[in-house]
């Protein structure tokens, strides 16, 4: 699992956070259904909520709501208490992936700068980050609501690239889903998949990246 020639040593790298950093599969869960029985409908179940997960908080929400049969008119309110309601758990249902730790202290100390990019409201991206610890780790942390665009467009990664003041080719993109690797070749950047997280429930295995790791903490031997 070598890192190929095609693209020169990284020196900086972003990382996704749902399903990269922390397992927030639970947050999701328990807020959308907290959402939902707030507003008399009923529940969805974790397996919905993890093929659905990954297109920003506002898509996961209207796809919930289709998937409930809600009045389309209900969109506007249900965000309001979504909201409310996803500040108020985040990161309680949350874990940091094992190996996560790890594998950003390895980044770290072969000296690439670190940006946090998600599709998640920055306004729940950075409060999870501070409650899991991993905030330090970051020198920019950008939500889904950054930038005009989300992944899986190139614009929200070289805003990022530039914010770290590194070329795509040498910014290693870290993600779990083809929406990562979508953006990391169209924004061409060297993309690397964690294959435990959330990837619209296909096998991430077929999406095609420089490689797939198990742990994070194995972007060492791909980075050596
Ligand atoms: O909020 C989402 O839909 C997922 O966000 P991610 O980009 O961190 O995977
Ligand atoms: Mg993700």
């Amino acid at each position: 699992m070598k890192r190929s020639t095609i693209f020169p040593s990284p020196r900086a790298a972003i990382l996704d956070l749902d399903g990269t950093l922390v397992d927030t599969l639970g947050d999701f869960v328990v807020v959308l259904n907290h959402t939902l029985n707030d507003l008399g409908l009923p529940s969805v179940d974790r397996a919905f909520v993890e093929r659905t997960i990954g297109k920003g908080s506002e898509h996961l929400l209207r796809s919930t709501l289709a998937q409930v049969g809600a009045q389309a008119g209900l969109y506007e309110t249900a965000w309001t208490r979504y909201q409310a309601r996803y500040l108020d758990i985040n990161g309680k249902h949350a874990q940091v992936f094992p190996g996560v730790r790890e594998g950003l202290d390895r980044l770290r100390s072969r000296g690439l700068r670190l940006a946090c990019l998600t599709n998640k409201p920055t306004a729940f991206a950075r409060p999870l980050l501070e409650r899991k610890g991993l905030c330090g780790y970051f020198e920019q942390v950008f939500g889904g609501d950054a930038f005009e665009r989300k992944k899986p467009d190139p614009l929200p990664l070289w805003r990022t690239c530039e914010a770290l003041e590194s070329e795509p080719s040498r910014t290693l993109m870290i993600g779990d889903s083809s929406n990562d690797a979508q953006a990391a070749h169209a924004a061409g950047c060297p993309v690397v998949l964690v294959t435990y997280g959330y990837n619209h429930g296909e096998d991430v295995r077929a999406v095609p990246a420089q490689a797939h790791i198990e742990r994070l903490d194995q972007i060492e031997d791909w980075l050596a």
